[in-house]
């Protein structure tokens, strides 16, 4: 089985090899354009970025299953959710999709992205770190350590490699 993965960041394909480590899989990582904006805004432009980089994938690297995980927010009246989604695509299925950990961000993060900035850099600047969204992650940050990154999209994606050992099953019945 050759699994595409729409992202060269080592935090989401490390989160793909863990889920699929059942499977007799080849693993490979192309980068995919979400197609939506690169700070998403809502849990619904998220999933669509998750889905388009999945059908990306698939399509781009001759795949039997491309995976696409896209991290993003979403207003509420508590503050700013970070929300994070992650969509399988393959080739006699509709895309099926999984959500993630959400938790609110501080108000001197949100206030930030609500006028345009990025998360990614954000983290960097607010952690004085390099390349926060490659490693812990925001969840990293503001969990102390408890959670990273890799292991926040490995529930992810656990939950579309199960929905999708599911649907196959049901097929060949
Ligand atoms: O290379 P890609 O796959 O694009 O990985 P990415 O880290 O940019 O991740 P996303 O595009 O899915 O995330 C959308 C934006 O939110 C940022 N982001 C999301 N979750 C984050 C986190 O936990 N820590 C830091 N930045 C995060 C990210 O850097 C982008 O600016
Ligand atoms: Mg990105």
């Amino acid at each position: 089985m050759k699994i595409i993965i729409g992202s060269k960041n080592p935090a989401k394909i490390n989160a793909v090899k863990n889920s699929f480590s059942q499977q007799e899989a080849e693993f490979i990582s192309l980068d995919i354009p979400s197609g939506v904006n690169a700070q998403p805004f809502s849990d619904e432009e998220t999933i669509q970025g998750a889905i388009n980089r999945a059908v990306g994938a698939l399509n781009q690297g001759s795949g039997n299953i491309g995976i696409g995980l896209e991290g993003g927010v979403h207003e509420t009246s508590l503050g700013l959710l970070l929300c994070n989604w992650g969509a399988i695509a393959t080739h006699n299925m509709e895309p099926i999709i999984a959500g993630g950990a959400r938790f609110l961000l501080p108000e001197e993060i949100a206030a930030r992205l609500r006028v345009g900035e990025e998360l990614g850099p954000v983290m960097d600047d607010y952690a004085k770190m390099k390349n926060v969204r490659k490693h812990e992650g925001a969840v990293g940050i503001f969990t102390n350590g408890m959670i990273n990154r890799m292991e926040m999209f490995t529930h992810v994606t656990t939950l579309l490699a199960g929905q999708y050992t599911y649907r196959q099953n049901q097929i060949r019945r």
